[in-house]
């Protein structure tokens, strides 16, 4: 595996995984991908036993990892694309209008009624599927695959398809498509704080529920991501942060450094309860991380933000419309000190538009329940050059498709 090459690792025990005692090492050096586990390139988990083999390597860390999950979350937002599916046939006529010739996105918009929102989430899907692609000039066109949802095609799938057309969340989601959102929203939008909008993040029992569903998820990806953020003393700003996990997971492995939880006050309650529950936990170091926390309640579209020395922007851009994520950038990069770092860690289209279908179906379900979608690395470094930071190209994939990557302030 490691074909004798003198390499430096750190190792990661992985605590009970899925009935494997396992190992995480991660190298300075990219290695083969697929030998256990969907890992970065860099990254590769082996039995114990292997482990020991090789002690020769420096051993320089201590993590907890799992396998990734990636197949249930997957499963999890393939209902929002199929719904995308359905509609785009009968709902929204994406093909019937496709078949007349190809069509710029603008004119494909403005045919179909579509605003820049569900546009951005219709159309990467249905090039995920297969089922449209961009010709050389841009346009959009209908592939080969996609041919047999058109009336032009004699033996077609439209009728079949078409057993599904009057599924309640097909009918709601051609309804959101048409709308760019629900049509009604009396108690907010959920993961979204807004002005004097009604905020499900402010009602003690929802923000509640919401935070706790997050924590599962937390869990699995904070070690990862704290293992990737910069290893430093200094001030982990942990913005929009939930259930406060990743701050925390990093707090562990920088046992110099201190981190501000920020969100609004009912979630922070719950988050409070998640680091009394990780200081009694027997991990080294644990029990020495509340000192080393500081819980601010706020909005963070309008009050100020702490300085900090790292911003971490975690599941939080994909919550918000393109110019709110313009807004936001400018404000973490305003909190960043000078040679600070401001880390994304989303889940990211490919800057082609064109999927990953993971992340497009994940895009579709953000679409359905907050103000956002799933953007691409592109999106993301323009909005964090506008806002004065450095974009560094690497991007590092954690698990359930999420990546990260980070910009510099100068
Ligand atoms: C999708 S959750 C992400 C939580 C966490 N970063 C994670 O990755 O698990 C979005 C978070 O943004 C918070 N939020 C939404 N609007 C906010 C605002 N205006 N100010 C502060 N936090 C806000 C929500 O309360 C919620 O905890």
């Amino acid at each position: 595996m490691l074909t004798g090459q003198k390499v430096k690792v750190e190792i990661a025990p992985v605590r009970q995984g899925i009935g494997l005692q396992s190992i995480a090492l991660f190298v300075k050096t990219p290695v083969p991908s697929g030998l256990f586990f969907t890992q970065p390139a860099n990254c590769f988990i082996v039995p114990e036993s292997s482990v020991r083999e090789r002690a020769g390597y420096t051993i320089t860390k201590s993590m907890t990892t799992h396998p990734d999950l990636a197949p249930i979350t997957r499963q999890l937002r393939a209902m929002y694309g199929s719904r995308l599916l359905v509609a785009a046939v009968h709902h929204i006529p994406v093909f019937d209008t496709l078949s007349n010739g190809p069509l710029s996105i603008r004119q494909l918009q403005d045919q179909l009624q579509l605003g820049e929102r569900p546009a951005s989430v219709l159309f990467p899907a249905l090039c995920a599927m297969n089922l449209l692609a961009y010709a050389p000039d841009g346009k959009l066109y209908i592939t080969e695959l996609g041919q047999y949802l058109t009336q032009h095609r004699a033996t077609n799938l439209r009728g079949y398809v078409g057993l599904e057309k009057d599924d309640a969340g097909v009918v709601e989601m051609a309804a959101r498509l048409r709308n760019d959102g629900p049509l009604d929203t009396p108690d907010g939008i959920s993961f979204v704080k807004e002005g004097d909008e009604p905020s499900p993040m402010d009602d003690p029992l929802l923000s509640r529920q919401f935070t706790m569903g997050l924590a599962g998820r937390a869990r699995q990806l904070a070690p990862l991501v704290a293992a990737r953020l910069p290893r430093r003393a200094g001030h982990l700003l942990d913005v929009a942060a939930g259930t406060g996990l990743y701050a925390y997971e990093w707090l562990l492995v920088n046992p110099a450094a201190t981190a501000t939880i920020l969100d609004r006050p009912a979630v922070l309650a719950v988050a409070e309860e998640l680091l009394d529950e990780f200081s009694r936990s027997d991990r080294p170091g644990a029990e020495q991380i509340r000192e080393r926390v500081t819980f601010r309640a706020g909005d963070m579209l309008t009050d100020a933000l702490p300085e900090a020395d790292i911003l971490l922007a975690a599941s939080l851009f994909h919550d918000w419309p393109t110019p709110t994520c313009q807004c936001l950038a400018n404000r973490f990069a305003t909190a960043l000190r000078p040679g600070g770092e401001l880390w994304v860690h989303d889940a990211f289209l490919n800057d082609t538009l064109d999927g990953p279908l993971a992340v497009t179906d994940y895009s579709a379900a953000l679409f359905w329940g907050t103000k956002g979608r799933c953007y691409s690395r592109a999106e993301y470094r323009s909005w964090l050059v506008q806002a004065g930071l450095e974009p560094v190209a690497e991007t590092w994939p954690t698990q359930l498709d999420y990546s990260l990557i980070y910009a510099r302030k100068r």
